[in-house]
């Protein structure tokens, strides 16, 4: 890293005027040890899952909306096939705990249950079945890494997945309730009601323990959202970057980081969310996210955003000429 920045000052501009791409291109020499020289294959994984607490009412569309936009992903219609397209990324989607049988071609198929329990009436899953969920983030990560994928971007499809995100937030950072609970898919001011009293229930329900982030994450979590806790793990351990994404994502990665503090090193933070809560999230992570974009969708569109700005800091480095080389004057 400090070869890279030392290389970065030697190139054709006033000293640090490259700004975060500057910082991006240490970033990536720290992670692969070597001064960054190509193009990394890039994969969007987005981790699919439904939620027992959308009974409570607290997202303003209809579960069912899961598998349908499940298939959307697979047919290449949804916002992230048309973002990682653009970003010449591919988009696998994983069924990780879908309340539904999909069956497509491209699908990966890793269903730990047909949606989770119910949080506000006890715990969303098993330690069994988060870990299992962990286990298949970490292997679809393996998978691709085989298949030559060097960058991941974090993606999650989830009616509801706002409400465990808030309440593992609550529990994990001690923010109340009333800056963790956010709009959502865009729900009313009583809906709004309804979903912080849901939160603050489901953490009574559960009195997980906040020391211990796998009884938070099993208690209000999701399936997707442990799968992408893999998918964090995983790449970090394969020591490969890996993009997060919005406010479920970046729960995924609060919870990853709490497991593994090393993983920090490796999580490039793509965007600040609409979503209430994910700032003061992403300023407990110590992450400082490189757009925002005003998005509040998910499935690893502001992730697959950032993509060609990780490209950017390898380019300037690997094709940038030097001072000495251009015969420009230094200061
Ligand atoms: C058509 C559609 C596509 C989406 N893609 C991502 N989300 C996003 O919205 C959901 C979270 O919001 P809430 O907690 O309010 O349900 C997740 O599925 C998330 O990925 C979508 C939501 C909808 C309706
Ligand atoms: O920030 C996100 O990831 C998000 C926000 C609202 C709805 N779905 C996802």
């Amino acid at each position: 890293m400090n070869e890279t920045r030392l290389y970065l000052d030697t190139l054709t501009k006033p000293r640090g005027s490259l700004g975060r791409l500057e910082e991006l291109a240490v970033q990536l020499a720290g992670i692969a040890g070597a001064r960054p020289e190509a193009i990394l294959k890039k994969a969007v994984i987005v981790m699919a899952g439904d939620h027992g607490v959308c009974e409570e009412g607290i997202s303003a569309y209809p579960p069912e909306v899961t598998p349908q936009m499940v298939a959307n992903f697979l047919n290449g219609g949804a916002a992230i096939n048309v973002l990682a397209r653009q970003a010449g990324a591919d988009v696998y989607c994983v069924d990780i705990g879908v309340n539904a049988d999909i069956c497509h071609e491209s699908l990966i198929s890793r269903k730990v249950g047909k949606g989770t329990g119910n949080i506000a009436r006890g715990p969303a899953m098993s330690r069994e079945e988060a870990l299992e969920a962990i286990n298949h983030g970490i292997e679809v990560v393996e998978g691709l890494f085989g298949q030559g994928y060097r960058l991941f971007a974090t993606g999650e499809m989830g009616i509801g997945n706002t409400t465990p995100s808030a309440a593992m937030l609550t529990v994990l950072t001690g923010i109340d309730a009333e800056q963790t609970v956010g709009r959502g898919t865009g729900i009313d001011d009583e809906g709004m009601k309804r979903k912080r009293k849901v939160v603050h229930r489901a953490i009574a329900v559960n009195a997980p323990d906040s020391t211990d982030p796998l009884d938070v994450l099993r208690k209000l979590g999701g399936f997707e959202i442990a799968g992408l806790v893999g998918v964090i793990l995983g790449s970090a351990a394969r020591g490969c970057p890996v993009v997060i994404d919005g406010f479920i994502a970046s729960i995924a990665a609060l919870t990853a980081y709490r497991l593994a503090p090393n993983s920090k090193a490796y999580m490039i933070a793509s965007h600040a969310s609409q979503e209430a809560g994910h700032r003061p999230l992403l300023a407990r992570l110590g992450l400082e996210p490189m757009l925002d974009l005003k998005m509040r969708l998910g499935e690893g569109t502001g992730a697959a955003l950032v993509f060609p700005l990780i490209d950017a800091a390898v380019l300037i480095v690997k094709e940038m000429a030097t001072f000495d080389s251009a015969g420009v004057s230094r200061a």
